[in-house]
């Protein structure tokens, strides 16, 4: 039997990272949720992640995909919380059958940002400007139309990285737009690397909450926050990586959303690890099919060499 939304007595938990923008975001899911549902008990439960504790290595060497997610899922299976709130980006695309990503609520803008505090436009920087990010998709991005450019591998939450540019230790940092308007940071940004110029990672500016499949309570209260063209444009990304057998280390990115004529539109893109070469494909198709259109547009990259260009790449080392 479904428990219906008013008749739930106890508290709604959701599990969350302690960064600061993992917290606006679970914050905001709490408030979407107690104005769907009046009356509703909802409390944040904040869970350290392996990439919490270990702020230094480059997530490649400390387990690759997964480092901000797995132990927010463990906590759903093991039932100290109820829902898990992600960074859908962060989100691994083969996850445990038990879970359920039962709700996309309306995503965010999906540009990169540039801020570049002197230079203010990647066109504008020097030759060897140092460039800071940890992505290997914006590193190959990056040097695809600036060969000339210094990438510096950075890591930290989004204000650490963001003040290695303000403090001149960097020419310039990439970050997603998404994030920093979430925490009130765009106005340090001083260029947008949109689409299709510039593609993003997949999931990105969209959030993934997750709860148990079989806790159908659960379930429908967070379908409430639900946005289908959201979550069309994610599934379509996530079924293109997930075919290509790439987690978020790899240099792919994707571009979903609802175009013209009624149909769900893609775009994809891998590169090698210093933006040589990249490989691209794009497609449509019905909206009720986003894992199709994953699908065929990644047989299409890997047509064009997808996984050569790929199997060159850093992977993790486990
Ligand atoms: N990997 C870290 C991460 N995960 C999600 C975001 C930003 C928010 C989003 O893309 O939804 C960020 C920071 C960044 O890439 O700048």
């Amino acid at each position: 039997m479904t428990t219906p939304a008013s008749a739930r007595t106890a508290t709604l938990r959701i599990g969350t990272r302690g960064s600061r923008l993992a917290r606006w975001q679970a914050e905001w899911v709490a408030s979407a949720l107690r104005e769907r549902h009046p009356g509703l008990a909802v409390e944040l439960i904040e869970i350290r992640t392996l990439g919490d504790r270990d702020r230094n290595s480059p997530l490649a060497a400390i387990g690759g995909t997964g480092v901000f997610t797995k132990e927010i899922q463990r906590a759903v299976l093991d039932g100290s919380v109820d829902v898990a709130v992600h960074s859908l980006k962060d989100l691994p695309t083969m996850g445990p059958a038990e879970l359920v990503l039962a709700a996309v609520p309306p995503r965010e803008e999906v540009a990169d940002a540039l801020i570049a505090p002197a230079h203010r436009t990647l066109e504008a920087l020097p030759a060897g400007a140092r460039v800071g990010t940890g992505s290997l998709r914006r590193r190959a991005q990056l040097l695809h139309r600036r060969p000339d450019l210094e990438v510096v591998t950075i890591r930290g939450n989004v204000e650490t990285r963001l003040r290695q540019a303000l403090d001149g230790a960097m020419d310039a940092i990439v970050l997603a737009w998404a994030g920093l308007h979430r925490l009130g940071l765009h106005g340090h940004v001083t260029e947008r690397l949109a689409p299709p110029r510039f593609l993003p990672a997949v999931g990105q500016g969209a959030l993934g909450i997750e709860c148990r499949a079989d806790d159908e309570g659960t379930r429908s209260l967070l379908a409430a926050l639900d946005d289908p063209a959201s979550h069309r444009a994610v599934v379509a990304e996530r079924a293109a990586l997930a075919e290509l057998e790439g987690g978020c280390l790899i240099p792919m990115a994707a571009w979903g959303r609802d175009a013209e004529g009624g149909r769900l539109a893609l775009d994809a893109s891998v590169f090698d690890a210093d933006g040589r070469r990249r490989v691209h494909a794009a497609d449509s198709g019905p909206v009720d099919d986003p894992r199709g259109l994953g699908i065929r547009v990644a047989s299409a990259l890997r047509d064009r060499g997808a996984a050569e260009l790929l199997g060159g790449s850093i992977r993790p080392p486990s």
